[in-house]
Parts: structure tokens; C-alpha cells; sequence
């Protein structure tokens, strides 16, 4: 009898690849395509509190589709527990790897670096802040490719910064102080992203953090001040950006545009990064043909399901079928149903 009936002869479930406070992650093949993903198990009885952060972060991932965010292929609810089909990570942790490699010089730092701003840019661009960057929310997929992951605290100010901004546009001789001061927060809610992204950085090239004490109301006051040594390996441009990064005043640390094409992030690629999402936002003729020849369709009427995006099995497997073909593989699905 299986542990999990909801995934028999969906997905087939192999050895558990990480376990956090709340969730289990397994790794399991999903059974049309035959590829590899990630399954995070949750059990609402321990949930408890933590449930909104689920609802937030599969609203979240539902939204976002992009080359360096880990992709959410399936969600499936039951009484007791969900389950989050997840993109495939197998190098693991960022976090891992800085430390396998003790720190990172800055040409290695500087392709990662490019594509967690990436990463950032879109989430903001979409409305979202993560506010949970940390190596440990950065895996790395089977090219060494950054995938963020978690967003169980992002947040997504109601309607965004502009419906806020619209309202202020609109009449600010009548918009209430605090809605102002809204105005000021929404963006700093923002800003934070970019704070922790300088700790990622220094972390990149230093192997160790740039504020750290056991003591957590020393490391508060750190933190509160912004001090912190810059070791003698770091260049000027390295210590310039991140001293840019970590500016305690929100209103002065550095935006994401000019990030984007900062000369630290564009010395040697030569071009500012290119943060939108990679995925076409029409759907994949040759998914769409091999789905419709599977389940007996039209392709007009396959095109018409997939698009109601309802993270069935059946957008799992149109996702699944886009992977293959953008790893270049067949795209075949393995056995009739
Ligand atoms: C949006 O993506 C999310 C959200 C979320 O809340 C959690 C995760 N967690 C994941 C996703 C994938 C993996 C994974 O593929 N890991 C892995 C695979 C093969 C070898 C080694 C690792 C994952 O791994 C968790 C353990 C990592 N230390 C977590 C994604």
C-alpha cells in the first residue's frame, strides 16, 4: 500500500533529498515524461501558523515563470496534506558550494551574481518581493544554473506599486500621511531584497558573512549600523558594490535598474543583464501536438485546456514536455495513459 495513494501512478517516489521544519522533499520521477522533480510534502496537522505561508507561496509561484526561478510544475491538496511538484535542482545548495570551494573569485561570483539579479529583477518586475534571500534558498540545476527557491515570505503589497502609486497620482491632496508613508514602505519592502543581496555577495567572495556574532543583539546592532570589514582580497569594484548594496538608508542603496548595469555586474560580459523571463509566453506547438495525439484531442482543444494553467497533472506534463525539449530530448510522452 503506498504512503502517498494521491501520487500512484503519477509520479514514482524515490529517496528524500532534504527535510526543513515543515516539509519533506523527495525526489520523483514523473511517470508520462519519465523526468526528474522534486516533491515537497507538507502535512497541514504540523502546518499550523505556518499554513498562510503556504497559500502565499503557491499563489506566488503560480505567477512566476523564469530560467533562474525553480519552476512549480503540480500543486496537489488533500485533506491532510499538499503536495508541491517542483523543478529538479540535483547540484544542490549555493551554499554548498561556496563552502566546498572555501570563497569564490570574482569572475565565478560574478556569473551568479548576474543571475540572482536576474532572478530579483523579475520577481520585483511581477510585483513580488522575496525577502528570504539566502544561499540556502539558491540551488544550482544540473548546469550549475541558479534556481531561487521559497517564497513562502514574499509579499505582494495589495495590487502592487501601482494601484498605490495610481491612488497617489490620482488625488494626493487627499491621500492620508500614512498612505504617503505607504508609498515610502511599498518601496522599501523592495529595497529589502537588495540589503540581502549584498550579504549574499559578500558571502560569494568572502566565504564567511558580513555581519555575524552569537550574541543576536550584538549582530542587531551590526546590522542596525552597517558596519562590517571588507577582507584584503576584495577589489574596489567588488567592495564598491557591495558598499552600494549594503547602505542601512533604503533610499540610498542601490536600485535594481542601475544594478542591472552596474560595471562590477558588466565587466566582461559587456552587455547589462538580461533579466526577462526566457519561457514564450504562447504555448509549444510540439507539446501541444504530442498532449492532443495522447489523449485523443484536438490540438485547438488541448490548447484551450492547458491554457486554464490549473497546475493539474496536466500542467505538469506540458511543462515537463517543454523541459525535454529546451534539454533537447524527444518530445515524447512515454505510455499511454
Ligand atoms: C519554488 O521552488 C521551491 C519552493 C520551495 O518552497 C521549495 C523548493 N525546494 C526544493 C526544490 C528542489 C530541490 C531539489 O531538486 N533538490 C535536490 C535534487 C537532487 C539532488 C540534491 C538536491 C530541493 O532540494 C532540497 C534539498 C536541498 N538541500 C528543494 C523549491
Amino acid at each position: 500500500m503506498s504512503l502517498y495513494p494521491e501520487l500512484k501512478g503519477l509520479y514514482h517516489l524515490r529517496e528524500t533529498i532534504g527535510s526543513g521544519g515543515f516539509a519533506k522533499v523527495k525526489l520523483a520521477y514523473h511517470a508520462l515524461t519519465g523526468e526528474k522533480v522534486a516533491v515537497k510534502i507538507m502535512d497541514k496537522r504540523t502546518l499550523g501558523a505556518e499554513l498562510p505561508r503556504v497559500t502565499t507561496e503557491i499563489a506566488a509561484m503560480k505567477e512566476l515563470c523564469h530560467q533562474h526561478i525553480c519552476k512549480l510544475f503540480q500543486v496537489i491538496e488533500t485533506d491532510t496534506r499538499f503536495f508541491l511538484i517542483l523543478e529538479y535542482c540535483p547540484e544542490g545548495e549555493l551554499f554548498d558550494y561556496i563552502v566546498s570551494k572555501d570563497r569564490l573569485n570574482e569572475a565565478e561570483a560574478r556569473i551568479f551574481f548576474r543571475q540572482i539579479v536576474a532572478a530579483v529583477a523579475y520577481i520585483h518586475d511581477c510585483g513580488f518581493a522575496h525577502r528570504d534571500l539566502k544561499p540556502e534558498n539558491l540551488l544550482l540545476d544540473e548546469d550549475q544554473n541558479i534556481k531561487l527557491i521559497d517564497f513562502g515570505l514574499c509579499a505582494k503589497p495589495k495590487g502592487g506599486m501601482d494601484s498605490l502609486l495610481a491612488t497617489l497620482c490620482g488625488s494626493p491632496a487627499y491621500a492620508a500621511p500614512e498612505l504617503i508613508a505607504g508609498r515610502q514602505y511599498l518601496a522599501n519592502l523592495f529595497q529589502v531584497d537588495q540589503w540581502s543581496m549584498g550579504v549574499l555577495l559578500y558571502a560569494l567572495l568572502c566565504g564567511f558573512l558580513p555581519f555575524d556574532d552569537e550574541n543576536i543583539s550584538q549582530l542587531y546592532k551590526k546590522i542596525k549600523n552597517g558596519t562590517y570589514t571588507s577582507p584584503e582580497w576584495l577589489s574596489e569594484g567588488s567592495k564598491e558594490i557591495i558598499s552600494q548594496l549594503l547602505q542601512v538608508d533604503p533610499k540610498r542603496r542601490i536600485s535594481i535598474p542601475a544594478l542591472l548595469k552596474h560595471p562590477w555586474l558588466t565587466k566582461s560580459f559587456n552587455v547589462p543583464i538580461e533579466w526577462q523571463s526566457k519561457y514564450k509566453k504562447c504555448l509549444d506547438d510540439d507539446c501541444i501536438t504530442e498532449l492532443a495525439v495522447h489523449h485523443g484531442k484536438t490540438r485547438g482543444q488541448m490548447e484551450e485546456q492547458i491554457s486554464e494553467w490549473k497546475y493539474d497533472y496536466m500542467t505538469a506534463t506540458y511543462f515537463l514536455l517543454l523541459e525535454k525539449k529546451m534539454k533537447g530530448k524527444p518530445v515524447r510522452l512515454l505510455s499511454k495513459p
